[in-house]
Parts: structure tokens; sequence; C-alpha cells
């Protein structure tokens, strides 16, 4: 590696979110100001011990309701107790307990939302009814009846108020999180061979940080007004001054000294009104950026059936099963709503050897995609391998449990997606996703990880690696993104390589120099490689043997020529006849050096 990347400081950097949004936050001149206010109201209020002009407690009934004065700016209460100082020392407390409420529903709400949209499962449905019965609660009631059995104190209400919030972050998080966990980036992820711990904290939370965001200053927002409405109703022990407190006090005087609600009220009102428009112009920064579309997908359940060896097997060298990837008897069932299963792979078998390009064809829904996610260990959480053995490296694994297929993701079995765009995550450089699994996988460091992505993206022939490497998805082409996905799954040198329609979303020019560039890669690193596809001229530009599917079954399959030229299955016949015009299939591609890449 001659040229070492001048940017391992970029490569794991996460994107602009958290600078960015700052940034954006400020240039809104209402989200700037709400912030500004509210950093001096916390400031002033923790500071309260060196600021407040006297002891907020230390009453002197000769200045009970003292007109502002050089002494007691804001004036005394009906004690004679100072109103700044009991401002300043109640808002520190009032703060607090709304920080008690935020701290205590998010350590609740959020990682149960997480794990319960990601995972699913038992955990989902507990967690989902659980919050459905807390939110059934009315939170007035349960605080005031926690009163009761607790006693005054302040503290122990904001904790259930607390408890009472969480399932507003579980629902917002677990809406996310079950969105996001169907993401085409966060399969690549999977396949990539990173754990669901990693993947969670790095691609998922990203995403549902910044609602959360939103929502913990209107929750903030939330839990000072009820805990003022407590205090204000009395429930409070009254020993320390929160702004609740003093608007109770004050509601008793109120036609003596109207304007002691003033300054209670004023503080209330503002910094509520500062989180809310706080949380709106968060909203704003963040919609700035743009969030992912969405999709939804997981992964199987129960143990097939053993497979039935068939005569009509095709492995690499008849007869035998390769060494490679060797499916027989494959069969993919879904569940569907009355109870019954619904096949939609049936007995398949399929080869590939090391350095062979099989292509697996047939038009759409024949379940090519079926038959390559089932090896990957990639089909959604209501599908199922119902039949049928996978082995891949000798391996078997239709039983395999996540963690194998973990081990085997990225250095054997690797993927190139259809859509290159929807299979990098947004939020993250070129650079940063590639390095991951290199970091992740491979163990190695970032700086090492960040030359070895810059010597892929060079080996995918992207002529500016460092700058495409720095870049965001957004900001590259669909071929180079292609190509990046290309580096992606090869960067932990893998032995099987599915793609599924590689070269679909791309123009012609562009697609001729992906097919090349895999040919290439099959070529120096013997990869083998599972290409699906329904292009007909793909096959014969790229594919050694070919596999053609219909209704879920293999119904031919051989050599490139010689399914192409004499096909035998009347489905492929039928599918070649169908190819629009009547020129024969592209001759291999041959690159212009001189000519720039994607
Ligand atoms: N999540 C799912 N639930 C139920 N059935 C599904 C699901 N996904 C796919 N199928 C069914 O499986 C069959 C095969 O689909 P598959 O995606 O493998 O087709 P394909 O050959 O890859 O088509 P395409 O080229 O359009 O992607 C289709 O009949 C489809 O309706």
């Amino acid at each position: 590696m001659t040229d070492a990347p001048a940017l391992t400081t970029a490569a794991d950097t996460p994107p602009t979110a958290a600078r960015g949004l700052a940034g954006r936050l400020m240039r809104n001149p209402l989200g700037a100001t709400a912030a500004a206010f509210l950093a001096v109201v916390v400031l002033a209020s923790f500071a309260a011990p060196l600021l407040a002009p006297g002891d907020p407690a230390a009453a002197s009934l000769k200045d009970a309701f003292a007109d502002p004065s050089g002494a007691h700016w804001l004036g005394t209460d009906s004690a004679g107790r100072d109103i700044l100082s009991r401002l300043l020392y109640g808002g520190r407390e009032t703060l607090l307990g709304a920080l008690v409420t935020l701290g205590i529903g998010l350590a609740l709400g959020v990682p149960a939302g997480l794990w319960a949209g990601y995972r699913g499962g038992w955990f989902d449905a507990v967690a989902d009814w659980c919050a459905n019965l807390v939110m059934a609660l009315p939170a007035m009631i349960v605080l005031l009846a926690s009163r009761a059995v607790i006693g005054p104190t302040v503290w122990a209400l904001m904790i259930v108020l607390g408890v009472l919030v969480a399932p507003a972050f579980f629902r917002l998080v677990r809406g996310i999180v079950t969105t996001v966990r169907g993401e085409l980036y966060v399969d690549a992820a999977r396949v990539s061979g990173l754990s669901d711990t990693r993947i969670v904290t790095r691609h998922v939370l990203i995403v549902v940080r910044g609602p959360v965001v939103i929502t913990v200053a209107l929750v903030a927002g939330i839990a000072i007004g009820l805990q003022a409405g407590l205090e204000f109703l009395g429930v409070g022990s009254g020993d320390t001054p929160t702004w609740g407190a003093m608007l109770n006090e004050a509601f008793k005087s109120i036609e003596r000294a109207p304007m002691l609600l003033l300054w209670p009220g004023l503080a209330l009102g503002l910094t509520n009104a500062a989180l809310v428009l706080l949380a709106a112009a968060m909203r704003d920064a963040l919609e700035d950026r743009g969030t992912p579309a969405r999709a939804a997908r997981t992964r199987r359940a129960p143990a097939p059936e053993p497979a039935r060896e068939r005569k009509d097997a095709s492995p690499a060298v008849p007869g035998q099963r390769a060494a490679l990837l060797s499916v027989r008897d494959l069969a993919v069932a879904y569940a569907t709503p009355d109870g019954t299963e619904r096949r939609v792979v049936h007995r398949v078998d399929l080869d590939v050897a090391p350095g062979e390009i099989v292509g697996l064809v047939g038009e759409s829904g024949s379940g090519k995609t079926q038959t390559a996610f089932a090896v990957l260990g990639l089909l959604p959480a209501a599908g199922r391998i119902a039949r049928g053995s996978i082995l891949v490296e000798g391996r078997e694994l239709t039983h395999a449990a996540e963690r194998d297929y973990r081990a085997l993701r990225g250095k054997t079995l690797a993927y190139v997606p259809q859509e290159p765009m929807s299979n990098l995550d947004p939020a993250f450089t070129v650079g940063s996703q590639l390095t991951e699994p290199l970091r992740v996988v491979l163990g190695l460091s970032r700086k090492e990880a960040a030359t070895r992505a810059l010597a892929l993206l060079r080996e995918v022939e992207i002529r500016d690696p460092k700058r495409v490497f720095d870049s965001y998805p957004h900001e590259i082409s669909g071929g180079m993104a292609q190509r990046v996905l290309i580096a992606g799954a090869i960067s932990c040198d893998p032995k099987l390589l599915i793609a599924d329609e590689p070269t679909t979303a791309l123009d012609v020019r562009v697609q001729a120099e992906i097919l090349d560039l895999l040919r290439r890669l099959r070529d120096e690193r013997r990869l083998g490689v599972l290409l699906v596809t329904h292009n007909l001229g793909v096959v014969a530009d790229l594919c050694d043997r070919v596999a053609v599917m219909q209704t879920g079954r293999i119904v031919e399959v051989g050599d490139t020529a010689r399914v192409l030229h004499t096909p035998t299955a009347p489905y492929t016949r039928k599918l070649l006849n169908a190819v629009l015009d009547d020129v024969p299939a592209r001759a291999p591609w041959r690159p212009d050096p001189a000519r720039s890449t994607a």
C-alpha cells in the first residue's frame, strides 16, 4: 500500500449529527433563543448558592410582602423570604426533579424499546403489554395515590412519574427500530459479520437518537409542569422551595399580593415554552438531514425436515456436492394468516464450486431471492427453511444459529444486494462503513482498516478512493455505491459471493464495468459467485453455469452456453424467446483503461 490514508480520523467518526445538529439548531433563531434561555436557567439554578442574595428559607415577618428594592430585587413573600433566592433555589429542585423523571423514563424505555423493536418475540410482546398497561393509568391519580403511600416526598413522585413516562420512550424507540431493522443496510451489516449489539449501537441507535432527544425536551416540560401541579396542590413537603411550592404559597395571598404569582409562573411558563420551542427546532434541524426510507425484514424459525437425495442433482462435478456451496432439496415456507404454510421454494438443488460463477435466473417471483436468503440465513421472521440441506464449505447451515452465521458472514459468505443506495447507511461515510467490518470481523486497528479500505476501493476500480472514502452515500453515484458494496463484500476475503441483481439499478455502461469487475475478482481470488438475476444477457456475459427457476423450482441447470443455445426445459425456451431483441448476447465487456469509472 503506497499511499497511506491521511484520513484515519475520519474513518469511524459518526456523521455530522452531533456537530451538524448543534450548528443547524443555532442557525434557527427560535432554537438558539430557547437553547440560550434554558442554558441560563440551568446555570443560574445550579449556581444558586453563589448567585442567590440570601437564604431562601430565612423568614423575616417585618419584611413580609416587601416591594422590589436593592436588598430584595424581586421583593419578598408572605413570610418575608427573598423571592429571587427562592426562585433560584426552586429552579434547582424543579430541574433536578425533571432530571430524575427523565433518567428513569429513558433508562426503562429506550433499552426496552431497542430490544423489543430489534428482536421482537416474547420480550416485545411482554414489554408492549406492560407499556399499554402503564399508559392506561391516569398519571395524576397514580401520583396522588403514590403520595398517600410513599409520603410527601417529591423525589419519590418524580421516580413514579419516570415509570409513567417510560412507555412514551419505549413506543417511540420500538416503532422506529421495527422499521429500521428491515433496512437493507442493516441486513448488509449483519451479512458483513457484525453482532446484533454492534448493529443496534451503531446503525439503529443513531436513527432513534434524534426523536428521543426531541421527546426528552417535551417530557422535561411535562415533568416540570406535573411537578409544579403537585406542589401547587400541596402534595410536596414544603421544606424545600420549588416553583410549584412558590405558586402554592403565592396563591394563598393572591388578594393581598397578586404579583407573587408572577415570578414562579413566569419561570415555569418560560421554561416550558423554551423546551417546546427547542424540541420543535431540533425536529426541524434533524429533518434537514433526511432519514432513510423504510422496509421490513428479519429472520427465520424452526428446524427443517432433512434433505432427500435426488438423482437429478446438478453439482459442479456431476454426482458430487460442490466444495463451496451445495444446496439439496431446499424448501422455503411462509406462515400464512390462516395458520397454514405456503412454500415458495421447492426441492431446490444448487452448487457453486470455488472460482465458479453460477447464474440463478427466472422471472420475478420465481424464488431466486428466497433461495439466496435461505443460504445467507436472512429469511424474514415469517419464513423458514422447511426442508433440505445447505452446505457451505462442507458445513451444514440449515440448523445453524445466528451465532454460527455471524462467524461465516464476511469471512466465508458475502452478499452484494440489488439497490446500492438503500444498502448504505445514509448516516455514515463510506469509509466508516467499510472500515467497521474490517475492525470487528478481522480485528484490524482503525488505521489498518482505513488503509485496507482504501486499497479495496482501488481494487474495485474507484479512481478517487480518498474522496469516496470521505463521502456520504448521497455524495456518490449509483455505480460507485455498487462498487463500494462489492468492496465491502470482499473486504474480509470471502469464499462465496451472493450477488442479487447487482447491476439492475445501473445504466448499461456501468453494468458492464461491474460485471467485468466481478469476473476479475473471481479470477484473482477464486471467488465462487452465485449471481441472482432475471437478465439472460448478464448470464451469457458472466456465468459459467446457469440454473433456471420457475415458481420456486429449478427446471433446468447446466453450462451457460448449452442452456442458452439448446435449452431442454420449455420454460427456459420461453424465457429465451421473451428476450425482446433478437441480437445475440453481448460479448464480455473489456474496460477502456483510459476512461473514468462510474
Ligand atoms: N415476506 C414474504 N412473505 C410471504 N411470501 C413472500 C415473502 N417474500 C417473498 N415471498 C414470496 O416468495 C416468492 C418468491 O419471491 P422471491 O423474492 O424469491 O422472487 P424473485 O425470483 O427473487 O423475484 P424478484 O426478481 O422480483 O426479486 C414470491 O411468490 C413471493 O410472493
